[in-house]
């Protein structure tokens, strides 16, 4: 059977390991479960097997594979893929060059090749569809499979430069697997970040080893990945509910805060030593509870206690492998993470360790002044002046534009801050989506903002978005089960700002200014009448 056209083999693709079976299993019980599970690709590579061993293993597989019609794929071993009639062989860098094994295998096998690098895309665009079928985009993430290997973990961000490379090369027949570190908790993030920037291109299916082949119930783990991959939106923070609903009203916003009273989140903040004691106070302001805390040993309980949320401030920046710890350790419970990437242009260092964590984890919130969401966005690296937005990022529709992109590539509710607090919750029409694949680009999410008119001394302060990050990390942390993410940061916004003015009425001074401002949210969070509050939200509606 040619399966070189078929397009949707490619969804859930399994890689042997027998370096990994459980006890009482082999590797062709595990392969049989997971292909009656419905696995649709199956990949035999046996690095340490001799020849003889691997042919009878592999007769054995392509005989089930043949029966449940799933094509199967040999590693490298070109002389074993024509021996036993395999339906394709996938070779890596440093394997066969591509156009000797099209030349070995004919026009009837399947070619896979890792790719990992925007320039292997070119070069496989310029051989042109007869030769590579599908690329294993990777490694997204450190992997024991693949024990000592050199290849840094590129990350989600890692895997959209490769499928925006696939786009610019026009590679359109080439289908996708990510590949590297996939396991059952990463999957859907992976799947609902790793979109081409054009929103035309998403994986094509998800590639793993130990997650079945290490499972005492192959057939249950397959089944629950399928799942993943067949669902169409995404909540990447367990109960919490990420879509956002209809425009949030003064209703909700009373929800939000009595829920913080009633849950009293306890908010982790890694930040800065700017910000630690007026975010600690402002958090207490609000009814949640601080801890300051950058000690990677203690991450894992403190996400653990309930309702815990983290604030991840990189103004002065703790060491990048207790932030990586701390963003995995909240991935992993589902708790929310809110990322103020402080500074983030002002220079290499900053970008460089910002990038490389948000290539790592999941966001709840992205938030940032405009200098810093530009810088994301990649449209404008000259608007920063230390951790300050410089005037050039003022253009409104330029501000929009970044917003919506930082929303998009990260998946997340993106904020801008300024006089006009810019809002992006990453959703169109309310639905997020995995892997979209179906051309929905930045442009077409939905988009809000804060106002309440200029309020100079909130810009002379520092650490105030800083402190707006506390203020989100509480209401966010926060939620009972059935909270909506979107209406905690939109409350927060609308709260902060209208402290912001009653603060500043009648304020002699950015001193006294600070106090007013913590004076004024632990007076608005107590009375909890939103109806009152002088900041104002408005959705954007794009025909007008
Ligand atoms: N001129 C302004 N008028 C009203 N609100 C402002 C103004 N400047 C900043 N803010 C508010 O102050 C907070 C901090 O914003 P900003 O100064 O942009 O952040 P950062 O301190 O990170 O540069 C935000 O809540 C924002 O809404
Ligand atoms: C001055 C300074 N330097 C490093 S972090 C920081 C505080 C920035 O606070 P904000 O982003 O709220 O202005
Ligand atoms: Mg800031």
């Amino acid at each position: 059977m040619n399966y070189r056209k078929d397009t949707d083999v490619y969804k859930l693709y399994l890689v042997t390991d027998s370096g990994m079976l459980p006890e009482g299993t082999t590797l062709f019980s595990q392969v049989e479960k997971a292909v009656k599970a419905g696995i649709t690709l199956v990949q035999i590579r046996e690095k340490d097997s001799d020849t003889k061993d691997f042919i009878a293993e592999a007769l054995e597989v392509k005989k089930l594979c043949n029966e449940y019609k799933v094509p199967l794929i040999i590693n490298d071993r070109i002389d074993v893929a024509l021996a036993i009639g395999a339906d394709g062989v996938h070779v890596g860098q440093d394997d066969m060059p591509i156009p000797m094994v099209r030349d070995l295998v004919g026009p009837d096998m399947i070619i896979g090749w890792s790719v990992g690098k925007t320039s292997e895309v070119q070069q496989l665009a310029e051989w042109g569809p007869d030769y590579v079928d599908y690329i294993g985009i990777g490694t997204l993430f450190p992997t024991e499979t693949k024990k000592n290997s050199k290849k840094v973990p590129m990350g989600p961000q890692g895997a959209i430069r490769i499928l925006d490379a696939l786009q610019e090369y026009k590679a359109d027949w080439c289908r996708t697997v990510g590949i590297g570190g996939l396991h059952a908790p990463n999957i859907p993030r992976v799947l609902y970040q790793c979109t081409s920037s054009d929103g035309k291109r998403a994986l094509d299916g998800i590639s793993l080893v130990s997650d079945i082949m290490a499972s005492p119930t192959a057939d249950v783990a397959t089944k629950r990945l399928l799942e993943f991959l067949d669902d169409t939106t995404y909540s990447y923070l367990g109960d919490l509910n990420l879509q956002s609903n209809d425009e949030p009203t003064s209703h909700d916003f009373h929800d939000v805060l009595a829920q913080v009273a009633k849950n009293r989140p306890l908010v982790q903040h890694v930040t800065n030593k700017v910000h630690q004691n007026f975010g600690a106070n402002v958090t207490l302001a609000l009814g949640a509870s601080p801890i300051m805390s950058e000690i990677e040993s203690e991450v894992g309980e403190l996400c653990r206690i309930p309702n815990a949320a983290l604030l991840l401030n990189t103004g002065s920046v703790a060491p990048l492998s207790m932030l990586k710890t701390a963003v995995a350790a909240y991935n992993e419970v589902t708790r929310p993470i809110v990322f103020d990437p402080v500074g983030y242009s002002a220079t290499t260092t900053r970008r460089d360790l910002n990038d490389a964590l948000l290539s790592y984890g999941q966001y709840a919130c992205i938030k940032g002044n405009s200098g810093e969401i530009l810088g994301l966005a990649g449209l404008n690296s000259s608007s920063m002046k230390g951790v300050d937005a410089t005037s050039t990022a003022s253009d409104a529709e330029l501000i929009q534009s970044a917003t919506r992109i930082v929303a998009y590539r990260y998946k997340t509710i993106a904020v801008c801050t300024g006089e006009t607090d810019y809002i992006c919750d990453g959703t169109v029409g309310g639905r997020r989506f995995i892997s979209t694949g179906s051309g929905i680009g930045p442009d077409d999410l939905d988009m809000y903002y804060v106002q309440d008119g200029h309020i100079p001394m909130m810009g002379d302060i520092t650490a105030s978005g800083c402190s707006l990050g506390s203020t989100i990390a509480s209401l966010v942390g926060g939620l009972g089960p059935d909270g909506s993410v979107f209406n905690a940061v939109v409350a927060a916004i609308v709260l902060y700002k209208s402290a912001g003015r009653l603060a500043a009425d009648g304020c002699d001074g950015s001193g006294s200014f600070h106090v007013r401002l913590i004076d004024n949210l632990y007076k608005l969070t107590r009375v909890n009448n939103p109806d009152t509050w002088s900041a104002v939200l408005k959705k954007i509606d794009d025909s007008e």
